[in-house]
């Protein structure tokens, strides 16, 4: 049994014409790394909220289909059990903090306090999210002086200490200048193994890392799913996401008629240099 599955969602915001996910069916294993690429207003808010459990929520409900863990639908999961399940971590991090923290270290805390823990259990977990996260340092500071990017790593701490089964993050490389951003990634790497992470990002790059599974977020559905390759040969990601700068020289290339036929677009220099080597060789 999938861990999550979507199952033809179908669902627009009241008053708005046309839907953000219009049809879409995907399903997700315990363990999965998975980037899931749009531009902006895409969908991705949307769909990491419903894959959270966090809709159908008041007036926002589906027209049709629905999102189930464990195949049960997420209206029957209480809120407590949700967030012991999953963690959702939004774009903003700001907007994340409980705000009745005077510490990195409350803030990491505060979660695993409201799930009733004993106080040694939630040190524990508390300890292990800072190293995680690079925190350490920061334990004793105001969350609400720390830097953009510092606030999203303490998110994403306060996350893990409740040690969920999936991890949602909603485009958390955007605070993020591109030498924090790779420093982050190969943190996300140390995550525990059998954590699901699902992450939404408008790039390729900055998913590249992290994530083994790759899928294409257009028009409400998810039209590729697979490597990083496939979404790049995708005629729809050309127009709607950044490539990395060698895939980019190589599809100007093959724009000019100069890439060999048949030859995928590379994504790293290396793979881009063998490229040329098979190419000259042919
Ligand atoms: N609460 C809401 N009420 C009405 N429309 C909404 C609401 N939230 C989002 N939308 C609209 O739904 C569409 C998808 O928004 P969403 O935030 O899911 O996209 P996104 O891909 O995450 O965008 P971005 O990359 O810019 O953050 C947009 O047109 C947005 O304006």
């Amino acid at each position: 049994m999938a861990l999550i599955k979507v199952e033809d969602l179908f669902f627009r915001y009241p008053q708005a014409k046309a839907p953000v996910l219009d049809g879409l069916s995907v399903a997700f294993e315990q363990g999965e790394r998975v980037a899931i690429l749009a531009p902006n207003a895409a969908g991705k808010t949307t769909l990491a909220r419903w894959l959270a459990g966090l809709y159908p929520d008041g007036g926002l409900v589906a027209e049709r289909g629905h999102v189930s863990m464990d195949g049960k639908p997420w209206p029957q999961w209480s809120a407590a059990e949700r967030a012991a399940a999953v963690q959702f971590v939004g774009q903003v991090p700001s907007q994340q903090l409980t705000g009745c923290a005077f510490t990195v270290y409350e803030e990491i805390a505060f979660g695993p306090c409201n799930l009733a823990l004993p106080e040694g259990e939630v040190r524990a977990r508390v300890e292990q999210a800072l190293a995680v996260c690079n925190l350490k340092h920061l334990a004793k500071r105001d969350p609400f002086t720390l830097s953009g990017g510092e606030q999203q790593r303490l998110s994403i701490a306060a996350a893990l200490a409740m040690q969920p089964r999936v991890l949602i993050l909603d485009e958390p490389t955007s605070n993020l200048d591109p030498e924090s951003r790779d420093d982050f990634i190969a943190q996300l790497d140390a995550l525990p193994a059998g954590l699901t992470v699902i992450v939404f990002e408008v790039a390729l790059r900055p998913s590249l890392g992290l994530a083994r599974r790759f899928m294409l977020l257009d028009e409400g559905r998810i039209v590729v799913d697979g490597t990083p390759e496939t979404v790049l040969a995708h005629p729809r990601c050309i127009e709607t996401l950044g490539m990395t700068a060698v895939a980019r020289a190589a599809f100007e290339i093959r724009e000019a008629g100069r890439w060999p036929e048949g030859l995928a677009l590379p994504l790293t220099l290396a793979v881009a240099e063998q490229s040329f080597r098979e190419a000259a060789r042919a």
